[in-house]
């Protein structure tokens, strides 16, 4: 059986893939796997580490204006479905998968045209631009949230829930793995990252928040994302803060996860999964500048449920931040409660039924 899935841009659409990946080839071992992304997107790095097939196409987004780029944008989607075509008439898949990003709409678009099964994976509470243009076109779409629901076609919709979550479930727990982040095992972590490709607003939180976490007896591993790497290193070296490590990204995600008590982030649906999965409670910081306000939608599916704590972006001061991770930190009875609700809105066992799902539309 072989398998083309496509999604990319930041982590959120790609490591939902990978766990597909990952349940396919445990269910079909003798199962082929390749990966369509873009050379520019976080997956021309993440998945070639994977050591999974990977080609790419060219394609930018739309913008959300009239312009020239979205005629060239045009222009390159058409350039893509005759790319994706070629790459499908070599592959020859039984079924395609796409799990958002604007690179799976020509891959998963061409496959329909050609009749070859599709289904795209909609992780958000608001559907994504690229999955709702998909969602005339493809057999099944699986959904995370039942509330995306009423953004497609009735019949086509499944509750899947977010395969990622299966596998930070799965991983294999490595309690030692927060040393290799030069971390004390016996200290509480906080976790702080803002979404796969850092979050300004967060990281300028934490530049100011560093004096005052200097002195906490609790740790703080930060993933800032590339571009704001140095400047936040070298911050943390100007106040000596020692107990604070800061990384450009992490990638053994699911093991450090597993071994934090508390994580800082923004509402990107699949670290959302990931957090309800493990039972991890969070301080989530919404992007503001993501389709319809949809993170802010995510994370308040958690904070109502008691399993997280929210700040607004506009909202975001050093103080307020150090004040709510204090709380969640120390106070070990909230946070058991926050980890229980957690807890109850995770759905471990997605990457299976998405997996069932899409083999099943090959019988
Ligand atoms: C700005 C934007 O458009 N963001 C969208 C994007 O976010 P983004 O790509 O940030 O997505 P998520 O927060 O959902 O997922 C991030 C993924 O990257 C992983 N990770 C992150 C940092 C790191 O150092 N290492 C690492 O492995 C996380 O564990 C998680 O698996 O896709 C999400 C899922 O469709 C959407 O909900 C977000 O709104």
């Amino acid at each position: 059986m072989k398998l083309l899935i496509s999604g990319g841009g930041t982590g959120g659409h790609i490591y939902p893939a990978l766990a597909l990946i990952r349940q396919f080839k445990q269910d079909y071992p003798e199962g082929e796997v390749l990966y369509v992304g873009t050379e520019k997107g976080l997956e021309a790095d993440i998945v070639t580490r994977e050591g999974i097939a990977f080609k790419t196409i060219e394609i930018t987004g739309f913008k959300r204006k009239l312009s020239m780029e979205n005629i060239k944008t045009v222009m390159r989607f058409l350039k893509g479905v005759t790319a994706s075509k070629k790459i499908i008439k070599e592959f020859q898949p039984d079924i395609v998968v796409g799990t958002g990003g604007y690179v799976c709409a020509p891959v998963v678009y061409a496959a329909a045209k050609q009749k070859i099964p599709t289904v795209i994976h909609e992780q958000n509470s608001v559907a994504g631009l690229t999955n709702k243009f998909l969602s005339r076109y493809v057999d099944k779409i699986a959904i995370a949230f039942e509330a995306v629901a009423k953004d497609f076609p009735a019949e086509k919709v499944t509750l899947v829930g977010n395969p990622r979550a299966t596998e930070v479930v799965q991983a294999e727990n490595n309690p030692a793995v927060l040393e290799e982040y030069g971390l004390d095992l016996s200290k509480r972590t906080a976790l702080i990252f803002g979404g796969s490709r850092g979050a300004r607003a967060l990281n300028e939180a934490i530049i100011a928040a560093l004096p005052e976490l200097a002195k906490k007896d609790y740790q703080v591993l930060c993933a800032t994302g590339e571009v704001h790497f140095e400047r936040i290193e070298e911050a943390a070296k100007a106040v000596n803060a020692t107990n604070v490590k800061i990384v450009p990204f992490i990638y053994n995600m699911p093991a450090v996860l597993k071994n934090s008590d508390i994580v800082v982030s923004r509402a990107g649906a699949t670290s959302l999964a990931e957090f309800t999965a493990l039972g991890l409670p969070s301080i989530l910081i919404p992007s503001p500048y993501v389709t319809n306000n949809h993170q802010e939608k995510n994370a308040l599916a958690l904070v109502n449920a008691g399993a997280a704590e929210i700040i607004l972006e506009k909202e975001l001061t050093a103080a307020q931040l150090i004040k709510q991770l204090d709380h969640c930190l120390l106070d070990e009875t909230y946070q058991n409660k926050m980890k229980q609700a957690a807890k109850q809105l995770g759905l471990p066992d997605a990457a299976k039924q998405l997996c069932d799902l899409v083999v099943g539309l090959t019988k």
